[in-house]
């Protein structure tokens, strides 16, 4: 069911984003599920504006500004979203059920990006092959302990409610064909529920409105990724 457009704040929130940023797909996933409406400010990140900064403290994208807050940090500003908008519920009611989200949102941070960061990032044949190895680790452990556990309660994460857990992770999995074919990575064929997690979130409204296509991130990426050397540095 589409949700109202919700103007009834006293100004409207203004939310710092840059295209490709993951961290800033998040966030632009939780307005759109919860069809906020919000003012876009497309940072330049080679030449930041004077009002991005003063909104930032870390000079880094997302940021937003409500009723006078100015709130950074991807994870932090989508549970300030879902306090200030409640519907619809992206967030489970019950504690334990909140606190397992937020370990998830905690996984995605500290052990998904960094694999994936690793990878992206590998300046030696060696770096790479450790980089493939640590994210295929992450999405077999994705595989067995989260999806294969939920499993036949719903396609999401939780189970049967979309949740900040599958906006806290998919950004990735969208740029992921973008990484797999500069790195010659894909998602192991024996990952089934991690695949049909990604095809149910890709078939959301909320996430194919501001999907980009693969290309788009393969010309991003292409900027900065090195081709590994045959050799370690
Ligand atoms: N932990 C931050 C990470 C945000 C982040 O790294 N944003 C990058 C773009 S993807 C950025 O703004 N970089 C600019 C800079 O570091 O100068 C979050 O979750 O919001």
């Amino acid at each position: 069911m589409a949700h109202a457009i919700k103007e009834n704040r006293m100004t409207k929130l203004r939310l710092y984003s840059a295209k490709a940023c993951p961290f800033a797909h998040r966030t632009r996933l939780v307005l759109q599920e919860k069809a906020i409406d919000f003012e876009l400010t497309e940072v330049d990140l080679q030449n930041k504006p004077r009002a991005f900064v003063d909104a930032s403290l870390y000079g880094k994208v997302p940021a937003i500004e409500h009723e006078g807050h100015r709130i950074w940090e991807s994870a932090i500003i989508n549970e300030y979203l879902e306090e200030v908008f409640p519907e619809p519920r992206l967030l489970p009611r019950e504690p334990g059920r909140r606190a397992l989200a937020r370990i998830w949102i905690d996984y995605a941070n500290t052990r998904l990006v960094p694999a994936f960061t690793q990878l992206l990032r590998a300046e030696t044949r060696d770096q790479e092959a450790a980089g493939r190895k640590a994210l295929g680790d992450v999405l077999a452990f994705i595989e067995r302990e989260a999806l294969a556990r939920s499993s036949g309660q719903g396609p999401y994460w939780l189970g049967a409610e979309v949740s900040l857990v599958d906006v806290s992770f998919y950004p990735w999995f969208e740029r992921l064909p973008a990484v797999g074919r500069l790195r010659d990575f894909s998602i192991p064929a024996e990952l089934t529920r991690l695949r049909a997690w990604i095809e149910a979130v890709q078939a959301r409204p909320a996430v194919r409105a501001i999907q980009n296509p693969v290309e788009f991130y393969v010309e991003r990426f292409a900027k900065f990724v090195k081709p590994a050397a045959t050799t370690a540095a």
